[in-house]
């Protein structure tokens, strides 16, 4: 997995990943518009909204970056619909040829891992039939259960060619309560980035990274520089860019030497640029898949200081 992305931002030469964080305040009211007078405010609604802005947004950027990474939070809450929504999403974008990392944040006991383990990146199996159900290429998790609960993911990275991005220094402020405690002489993020990079060894690929990936939030540019020393063959998936206030300077030390081990997102920041400065009073809320665009080529520019 971890080379098909590298190849991907090489030749896209973006390390740029869209979230699809669809909420309702962000989706142009004639999509909302239409999707009401079908079926009322409804669950079923918003899920078909956010489906039908998803595309415009996929269609107007998949040739510009390497990946999206829907969040399933965004879509598990609307029940039935939304889940349809974020596995048609799912297809679609991979459809484009994206990449697709699903924000899940998982984390449970080995034998309830194993079941969103086989849903998300492996195979499903009734009786003698198996199937695949939600098809992302990579997934993120929480790893503070232990091994144990990462180890069933494992296995299905290896036999499906899969990856993950565990969670190692989360970009929310409160994140340091509880990461950034003093255990032992050391922080809790760097112990967990030290077994997140050992864990991910036996997934290193031909251009020296490994499909078991991490969370390090842009937010956080110090404790990043230090995970980049410990963590130096896992790549690093970096939310808090844009609308959590990180900006271009402080993603340098998230970078290793090669200009590889990182991949940038941005969620309303892409998604919602036709409704902000500079883009609102460029484009037309039916526009909203040209904003997108727009967005990702400044952000892509942004980035490109940094090499
Ligand atoms: O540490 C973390 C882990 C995950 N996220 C997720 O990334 C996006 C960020 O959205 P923006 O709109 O660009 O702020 C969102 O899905 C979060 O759940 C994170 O922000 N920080």
């Amino acid at each position: 997995m971890i080379d098909m992305l590298i190849k991907k931002i090489e030749e896209l030469q973006n390390p740029t990943v869209v979230g699809l964080d669809p909420r309702l305040n962000l989706i142009p009211s004639h999509i909302k518009e239409e999707a009401y007078n079908l079926y009322g405010k409804t669950p079923r609604a918003a899920a078909k909204a956010f489906l039908q802005f998803n595309k415009g947004i996929i269609d107007g950027i998949c040739d510009l970056i390497p990946a999206v990474k829907p969040q399933i939070a965004m879509y598990e809450q609307y029940g039935a619909e939304g889940i349809q929504a974020y596995i048609d999403t799912v297809e679609y974008a991979k459809g484009k040829g994206l990449i697709v990392i699903g924000d899940i944040k998982r984390s449970d006991i080995a034998s309830t891992a194993e079941a969103y383990a086989d849903g998300h990146i492996g195979r499903v199996k009734i009786e003698e039939e198996s199937y695949v159900v939600y098809r992302e290429d990579t997934i993120t998790l929480n790893p503070y259960l232990g091994y144990d609960s990462i180890e069933p993911y494992l296995g299905h990275c290896k036999n499906y060619n899969k990856g993950l991005f565990i969670l190692v220094k989360t970009s929310n402020p409160n994140s340091g309560e509880i990461q950034d405690l003093n255990i032992g002489g050391e922080k809790l993020y760097e112990r967990v980035g030290k077994m997140v990079q050992q864990w991910g060894e036996a997934f290193i690929g031909a251009r020296g990274y490994s499909s078991i990936g991490a969370v390090v939030g842009a937010t956080h540019p110090q404790q990043a520089e230090k995970l980049r020393s410990i963590m130096t063959s896992t790549y690093f998936l970096v939310p808090g860019y844009g609308a959590q206030g990180a900006t271009a300077e402080d993603l340098k030390g998230y970078f290793n030497k090669d200009g590889l081990g990182a991949i940038i997102n941005s969620s309303r920041g892409i998604i919602a640029a036709y409704s902000k400065a500079p883009y609102k009073s460029l484009y037309k809320e039916e526009e909203f898949s040209l904003a997108a665009r727009a967005a990702v080529l400044d952000m892509k520019e942004d980035l490109q200081k940094l090499f």
